[in-house]
């Protein structure tokens, strides 16, 4: 595992959509290498955490606390400097780039190099399985293909901390599973702190970590709980 790496880290955080809060207060601090899980009824702010935690909540909510990676605040960074990466169900790919250029387009810019850049992505795509895919185009990868290239695209960008929101909820049985063992043995290799949202237990199960089960709103719930 990578050993510089930071936890991260939520102190008090609380959201609020106009008069009701949404959700917390919670705290939390997920060691490097470690998934923690967030479930919760549909409606609950599990998506609306992950995008204030990216910096990309909708100006419709205010939020209280910090997030901070190791000793870093980020919590009023814009979200190209917060370094965090975030997964989505849907992360559509490029249709107009070829694999490599959506690869190429989350590489950090001060990787000048042209061979250093190529080097980068063959190196992803064989570890992915995928090695000579760089010059397919998207719209001919299966379902879970794209959804590793996706996953690649997001750390390529080198994120220092990892948001999942329902990442395998489009893959079948079979690729749901493969997906898991991939994604989770990067959060583990890398030594990113991540955050899981899902509605399914196996996906909560293979993060190996605890879970925060998020109330409603409307149940005027005090304290969002760790339940294992
Ligand atoms: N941009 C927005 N403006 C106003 N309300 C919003 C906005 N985005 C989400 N909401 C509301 O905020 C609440 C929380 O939504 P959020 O998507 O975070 O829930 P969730 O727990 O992720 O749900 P799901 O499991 O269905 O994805 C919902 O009541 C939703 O309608």
């Amino acid at each position: 595992m990578n050993d510089d790496r930071a936890p991260l880290i939520l102190d008090r955080v609380r959201l609020r959509l106009g008069p009701r809060t949404l959700l917390g207060p919670l705290d939390a601090h997920i060691p490097p290498g470690h998934c923690w899980t967030l479930m919760g009824p549909s409606g609950s702010g599990k998506s609306s955490l992950l995008a204030w935690l990216a910096g990309t909540l909708d100006v419709a909510f205010t939020a209280e606390g910090r997030v901070c990676i190791g000793e870093r605040d980020v919590t009023t960074l814009p979200p190209e400097q917060r370094r965090i990466g975030i997964l989505f169900q849907d992360d559509l790919l490029f249709p107009h780039l070829s694999v490599g250029g959506n690869l190429a387009f989350a590489l950090p810019a001060r990787i000048r190099d042209r061979h250093e850049r190529r080097a980068r992505i063959e190196q992803a795509l064989a570890d992915a399985g995928l090695a000579g895919h760089a010059e397919r185009d998207p719209v001919t990868l299966s379902g879970g293909q794209r959804a590793r290239v996706a996953l690649l695209r997001t750390l390529l960008a080198e994120p220092d901390a990892l948001l999942l929101d329902e990442p395998f909820g489009k893959l079948d049985h079979a690729r749901r599973e493969d997906m898991r063992r991939f994604v989770f043995a990067h959060v583990r290799a890398r030594g990113l702190p991540t955050v899981l949202v899902t509605h399914d237990e196996d996906d909560a199960r293979a993060a190996l970590g605890p879970v925060v089960s998020l109330a409603m709103a409307d149940t005027d719930h005090t304290d969002d709980r760790i339940t294992r």
